[in-house]
């Protein structure tokens, strides 16, 4: 099926900050669209986002030289193509490029055709886009990681690691999962009030409020899951980002937005130990910076066989920096964001390599999204077993969680639900879940009585997880 015409225009994302879209005319007249989001805690290798730098038009973040690269350069060059031969425009795009990091053209010009194909291409299949991508075996619905507590970049408060999620595992179905979680988030609300703190949220729908420490932050959302009729490590566990080269200075880790301390990469590696054996963490997402690969080290041969622990700003979705990290041995998964590397096909690379190197796959939204769905897509078909994608509000993020509902649907009893097994070395969880019982005798006094004394609640379900396939 023929490219007949590609168009660009500049749209916003969920900051309100100018983003592409792309709109792709095949030869019988459909018409598909992709639009690329953006990041704030942004790694230093990753594909560079081309904005104008025109103080008059939205403080010099536009994009309107992207949009021009895709109707005045890319667009010349693809018209006429298969638009099914994804590699072959997406190299095109490279090549045309031609810099190490799409810089000449964008990598948010390059993405949004890239993406704009594949939905181009599945639509003239008449093949909904997971199918298109992932084929007959796609058919595992992901727990979704919902990021519940923003800090970090992403939030005007003092709590410096940048997102805690919630991850509801114990769930015979993807469904299920995404109604414990968004109870949870209700819960949470609750808690936070009765402890009189801020429930406004951050960027990427969780709450923001002031906390004491990144600590209490933990042990608010273990009081939520409770509340909400659930067992923390059971039912639902904890995933954390720090975003931690957010804090790199001068080889050290700053708590930049709390007491400003430093802290050694020895010193990080503890304190992750200490909270991996307290708390029921199952994922733990650039824990040391995308600069400190010693750290990395020492990180990994600490606790990487007990927790997943996912390079984001220090593998950029970039297949070149994942095979440094399986070479050194650092990390055991690698985060999957497309707008980092700039085109599908690298992306789909990138999740072969850590495939045949063991390494798990985990699909992220960025701080700035859309209503483009493709990434829910996209986690199932690659079967990623699980993804990052907001809280239980804000619809550019809740946008990705009803796709997620309507694949389900789509694929009936050929749907499996990924649960616990999807972590990387999920099994050691079983010791810390016993523990979590007690964390939070503390935070209980002040809250009012409604629900308050867990032990008092049905637990809501006890349906056992049901095995991916
Ligand atoms: O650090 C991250 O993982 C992301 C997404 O949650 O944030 P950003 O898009 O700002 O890089
Ligand atoms: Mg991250």
């Amino acid at each position: 099926m023929e490219i007949r015409n590609i168009q660009a225009q500049e749209v916003l994302d969920s900051r309100g900050n100018p983003t592409v879209e792309v709109e792709i005319t095949l030869s019988n007249g459909q018409i598909a669209r992709a639009i690329v989001p953006s990041g704030a805690s942004t790694g230093e290798k990753e594909a560079v986002e081309l904005r104008d730098n025109d103080p008059n038009r939205y403080e010099g973040k536009g994009v309107q030289m992207a949009v021009r690269n895709v109707n005045d350069i890319i667009a010349p060059a693809l018209i006429g193509m298969d638009v099914t031969r994804q590699r072959e425009i997406d190299y095109r795009m490279i090549e045309l490029d031609g810099t190490p990091n799409k810089s000449l053209l964008g990598a948010n010009a390059i993405l949004g055709v890239s993406l704009a194909s594949a939905r181009s291409a599945s639509q003239a299949l008449n093949m909904p886009l997971f199918q298109y991508l992932g084929g007959v075996n796609a058919c595992k619905l992901p727990v979704p990681c919902m990021n519940v507590l923003n800090g970090g970049r992403h939030a005007t408060n003092r709590v410096d690691f940048q997102e805690f999620m919630i991850a509801p595992h114990n769930a015979p179905n993807f469904q299920e999962s995404i109604r414990m979680g968004v109870e949870t988030f209700h819960a949470l609300k609750k808690v936070l009030l009765d402890h009189k703190l801020n429930t406004g949220i951050g960027d990427e729908g969780g709450y923001a409020p002031d906390l004491k420490s990144n600590e209490e932050a933990v042990e608010f959302i273990l009081r939520a899951i409770e509340k909400a009729g659930y067992i923390p490590g059971e039912d639902i566990s904890i995933c954390v980002d720090p975003a931690s080269s957010e804090m790199w200075e001068n080889g050290k880790y700053r708590f930049f937005k709390s007491d400003q301390s430093l802290k050694s990469s020895d010193q990080m590696v503890r304190l992750y130990e200490d909270w991996v054996k307290k708390y029921p963490i199952v994922l733990l997402e650039d824990g040391m910076g995308e600069e400190d690969w010693e750290g990395w080290d020492t990180l990994t041969k600490a606790i990487g066989n007990k927790v997943e622990l996912v390079g984001d700003d220090l593998l950029c979705t970039n297949k070149k920096l994942l095979q440094k990290a399986i070479d050194l041995n650092v990390c055991n998964s690698i985060l999957i964001k497309l707008n980092q590397i700039g085109t599908l096909s690298e992306t789909l690379e990138t999740v072969q390599l850590a495939g045949e190197n063991n390494y798990n796959c985990f699909v992220s939204h960025r701080s700035g999204e859309t209503e483009d769905t493709t990434i829910a897509d996209l986690t199932v078909a690659i079967g990623a077993g699980h993804l990052k994608t907001g809280s239980g509000c804000r619809s550019e993020r809740i946008s990705k969680f009803n796709q997620l509902m309507r694949i389900e649907r789509l694929l009936g009893n050929q749907a499996t639900f990924a649960g616990i097994n999807t972590f990387k070395n999920s099994n050691a969880l079983k010791n810390t879940v016993q523990k979590t019982d007690k964390t939070n005798t503390e935070l209980k006094k002040n809250e009012s009585t409604e629900k308050s004394n867990v032990k008092s609640i049905p637990r809501k379900r006890r349906t056992s997880t049901k095995k991916a396939s």
